[in-house]
């Protein structure tokens, strides 16, 4: 009896752009997903400049990739790449553009070389494009969040993703408490992995973590499980038996598919959690309890709450606080980290040789995961999550087994989806635009998606939402709203939206400190570009 798929139930604390206060702000990024030497795979590089109107170019050389939350990298610094660069360029309403140049690094995206220039669409960009580069290196071009605290502890789960690091800070908050946990998310997103993680992490680490799942026991014997059996409760009961809050105590109790537990069973357990004692089946006496619950679910518990199924009031008591996991099409980055954990893992397991995962000397040879297949891992539904790229990842390593790359069987062909989806689409022209410079206006060299306006057209509204979309930079805003870039700042002006420059240096000090230097935090308070904004900073002598 479980719930159909759910109702994106485990992606709700997932952050989508949004603005205001608090809210993180999202980059365009390219993160490793594959590389010859593995160990760079999870490594990012934030485009920043594109959201402020100007181009990146990437090639062998430059620029430094890094993991989330660290300060030292390097550039791809593969062979097979080209000296001569890719260049990336923002495009119209937040669209980004790839220009590749005859005789520079060969890209494939969506299954086709890409020549000259190319343009990536807003949905296409949050689902994640891959692109393969000289069928050596696949990247993820993303969105990414900028804000990444330093590194941080795995607690046993792989993955650098905003999703997931958010659940690292959840456990570290709340692992100390006695609170309750309610873990939600769909199947094989790590649920178990988070409730062992509260578990070593609390007080309760050096007694026992007893884990029960639900769905696994017949409903007439779940209450005998969980509570115990005092001996003659009924016919089967020749001998007394602890239940499983008995040899969980001092420690942690982890009721798995907690939404599949019988209605009898939740009121009794119900209790159990209210006076902190429990009656074994056929007997009276109150043995007194000290466990700390930990609860997981695929299932809609609300919906089963407004069909009876499950009661309301033991919903509450599971989840004083709740921990909810992103699917892995969430965190698609994370998906070339996880890919190669698991391949060492088996490797190791087999007692085969990992040289396979280090950088081969030879820079010409082949990786062993085929970049093709690298962006196919990428690119797959996932509807398993990370057990199913697990278990995928360990037939591929089998059935490789003594050849020099991994090889997809055609039986697992059809857990990845589709060979190869197009992905964006042509650009007429295939020159670079020149994006630091002021266009010439009606420039016919200049192809423009959006049409010219007359800035005197231009709302209130759609100037503030415009600038919000672009994070404050003028510029940006301008390219969107059609009008010259001068022109802006007269139209900012006319709707009294305040420029950095306009700010008075004692609400930038304030802020300054109200944000401990945090110049993200700053922007999203202030709302004004975050380059000119750390220009007046430095100027306060603020930075020292
Ligand atoms: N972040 C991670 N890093 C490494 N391995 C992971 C991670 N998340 C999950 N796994 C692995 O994926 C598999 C499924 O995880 P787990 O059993 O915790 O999922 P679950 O959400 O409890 O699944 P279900 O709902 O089906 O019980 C396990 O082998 C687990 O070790």
């Amino acid at each position: 009896m479980r719930d159909g798929p759910l109702e994106d139930q485990s992606t709700f604390s997932i952050p989508k752009v949004r603005s205001g206060e608090g809210a993180p702000r999202l980059v365009p990024a390219l993160t490793l997903i594959s590389h010859p030497a593995t160990h760079r795979v999870g490594e990012r590089l934030l485009m920043e400049e594109l959201l402020g109107g100007a181009k990146v170019e990437l090639s062998r050389m430059a620029p430094e990739f890094l993991r989330a939350g660290e300060t030292q990298g390097g550039p791809l610094a593969n062979g097979c790449l080209s000296r001569k660069p890719i260049v990336f360029a923002p495009g119209e309403g937040g669209r980004i553009q790839l220009f590749v140049e005859e005789g520079g690094t060969r890209v494939v995206v969506g299954g086709a070389p890409v020549v000259g220039g190319w343009e990536f669409g807003r949905e296409e960009l949050s689902a994640g494009i891959p692109l393969e580069l000289a069928d050596r290196v696949v990247l993820l071009l993303h969105m990414a969040e900028s804000e990444a605290n330093g590194p941080q502890d795995s607690l046993g789960m792989v993955g650098q993703s905003p999703g997931i690091r958010r659940v690292r800070e959840h456990i570290r908050q709340v692992a100390g408490l006695q609170e309750s946990v309610l873990i939600r998310g769909e199947t094989g997103t790590g649920k178990e992995l988070v409730a062992q993680a509260i578990h070593d992490n609390s007080p309760r680490r050096q007694a026992r973590f007893v884990d029960v799942n639900m769905a696994a026991i017949p409903r007439e014997l779940a209450e005998a499980e969980l509570f115990g059996v005092r001996r003659g409760a009924f016919s089967g009961a020749v001998r007394e038996r602890d239940g499983r809050f008995r040899v969980a105590q001092g420690g942690t109790l982890f009721l798995d598919e907690v939404g599949e537990m019988p209605p009898e069973v939740q009121v009794k357990l119900l209790r159990v959690l209210e006076q902190k004692e429990v009656y074994p089946v056929g007997s009276d006496l109150p043995v007194p309890t000290d466990v700390r619950l930990v609860a997981a679910t695929d299932a809609n518990l609300e919906a089963q709450s407004r069909e009876g199924r499950f009661k309301e009031p033991l919903k509450y008591r599971l989840a004083e606080y709740e921990i909810r996991l992103p699917p892995l099409r969430e965190r698609r980055e994370d998906i070339g980290l996880l890919f190669f954990h698991f391949a060492r893992q088996v490797l190791v397991e087999l007692g085969d040789d990992t040289r396979c995962l280090e950088e081969p000397r030879d820079p010409r040879a082949e990786p062993w995961l085929p970049s093709s297949l690298a962006a196919r891992l990428v690119r797959a539904p996932w509807p398993g999550n990370i057990r199913q790229l697990h278990n995928l990842t360990r037939q591929l390593v089998i059935a490789s087994r003594g050849k020099p790359h991994l090889r997809l069987e055609p039986t697992l062909e059809q857990e990845l989806g589709p060979p190869a989806t197009p992905l964006g689409r042509p650009l007429r022209s295939m020159q670079v635009p020149d994006s630091q410079a002021t266009p010439v206006p009606g420039s016919p060299a200049e192809p423009r998606a959006v049409p010219r306006r007359r800035p005197a057209d231009i709302s209130e509204q759609e100037l503030f939402a415009a600038l919000e979309a672009c994070f404050w930079e003028p510029r940006a805003a301008a390219e969107r709203l059609g009008i010259a870039r001068p022109s802006i700042y007269d139209q900012m002006a006319r709707w009294k939206i305040r420029t950095a420059g306009d700010l008075p240096s004692q609400e930038i000090i304030d802020c300054f400190h109200a944000c401990q230097g945090d110049l993200d935090a700053m922007v999203a308070r202030l709302k004004v570009s975050r380059q000119a904004l750390q220009r007046r900073v430095r100027e306060l002598g603020l930075n020292n």
